[in-house]
């Protein structure tokens, strides 16, 4: 059964016309066309529908989430026409060059199922909440301190700001802020080991504190930035977080995680209010680095902690490839105990943790992404 799945209210508010100008007309063998009133709309209209689906989905990535987590056990295929905010997945599919607001471009998923492609199988992430008796999944990332703390505000600039403005106005809002916590990354199921990403050999090696007898790693914070992703290598079109998720493909059951931590700035020596405002403008620039097609995993640190590119120091971003992670808060602080999975915010309770791991259930969902 073939359904298109609308969602007014998502990205510009612009996915009903595009459907009706663009969509529907290359599609001749729809069955329903259902334009949502709310979230869970989408979720309840599937629900009774026979397998296997077909479902032509004109929204951004939390539609997707949604239906994803409702649904769990379903054989859906997914063709996405991208009328979101961000769009991460339909982006990381099929990486714009500078076209994306061309019909032509939003109509690639559309026209690789007319020309009877064969779909790729999406992995889930599967983040589990101490204290909460279901796991979330999510088809794009799952991230703690900066990255959940900007979703979790931006959603109140919603109405005001509806385009991607609203995730850089929140991350100012939170820019002087450190998460603390412990977190564990836990080994590539299949190598039995974490890798980390060496940019001088552009490689992924297997992390030296990662062995066979003590595979997980564990990190002490503060922490900036804690992200990991699958099935994606960017959150918008043009901000290319985990750019090696495309180049170096992973084996399966694994995500890359991107993670800051201040306290490896040579020229930081303590978490103090003078050292979190004077580390803002290097969280800038790496995440400017992210905007310029990736280049914030070649920074590396001078002995003077400026941050240059490809340079004989640390890297600044430890960069993992890894079977998942553990995040354990500190009590004290409220800020890190937030969790985003798809743009969706969890809470980590008191004395709680979170448990992130890769393909932990079978699943049968699929996209349309290039031929
Ligand atoms: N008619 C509706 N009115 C309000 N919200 C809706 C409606 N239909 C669906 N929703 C909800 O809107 C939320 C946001 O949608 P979606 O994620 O698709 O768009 P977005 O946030 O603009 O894009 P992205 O996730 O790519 O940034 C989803 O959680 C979905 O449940």
């Amino acid at each position: 059964m073939l359904v298109a799945i609308i969602n007014p209210a998502s990205g510009h508010n612009a996915a009903e016309q595009f459907f009706a100008d663009h969509v529907l007309p290359l599609l001749d063998n729809v069955d329903h066309v259902l334009t949502t009133n709310a979230a869970g709309h989408a979720e309840q209209f599937i629900r009774d529908l026979p397998d296997p689906l077909t479902v032509v989905l004109g929204s951004g990535d939390g539609t997707l989430h949604e239906i994803i987590n409702a649904l769990p056990n379903r054989l859906i295929t997914f063709v996405l026409v991208p009328c979101g905010t961000a769009n991460a997945l339909y982006a990381s599919l099929f990486p714009p060059k500078d076209d994306q607001e061309t019909t032509a471009y939003k109509l690639q998923s559309v026209q690789a199922f007319i020309n009877k492609a064969t779909p790729v199988h999406l992995s889930l992430a599967s983040t589990s909440i101490s204290g909460s008796p279901t796991a979330s999944l999510s088809s794009v990332v799952v991230s703690t301190s900066l990255h959940a703390s900007i979703l979790h505000h931006s959603e109140a600039l919603r109405q005001t700001h509806p385009g991607l403005e609203r995730f850089k106005i929140a991350a100012e809002q939170n820019s002087t802020k450190w998460y603390k916590s412990r977190a564990n990354i836990l080994p590539i199921p299949s190598r039995g080991l974490v890798e980390i990403y060496d940019p001088k050999s552009n490689k992924f090696i297997p992390h030296p504190d990662s062995t066979t007898d003590s595979p997980a790693l564990e990190l002490h914070g503060p922490f900036t930035y804690f992200l990991s992703t699958v099935n994606i290598d960017r959150l918008e079109p043009q901000f290319r977080i985990s750019p090696l998720a495309r180049a170096i493909p992973p084996p399966p059951a694994t995500c890359d995680i991107v993670v800051l931590r201040p306290l490896r700035d040579p020229s930081i020596a303590q978490d103090d209010e003078q050292s979190r405002v004077s580390y803002v403008p290097k969280v800038w620039k790496v995440l400017g680095g992210a905007y310029q097609d990736g280049a914030h995993i070649q920074f590396t640190y001078a002995a003077n902690g400026e941050i240059e590119t490809a340079g004989d120091g640390p890297p600044v971003i430890e960069y993992y490839r890894a079977g998942g992670w553990e995040w354990v808060p500190d009590d004290q602080d409220p800020d890190a105990h937030l969790v985003c999975a798809d743009g969706a915010i969890l809470h980590i309770p008191d004395n709680g943790r979170a448990a992130c791991t890769i393909d932990a259930i079978p699943h049968t969902f699929s996209v349309y992404g290039p031929v």
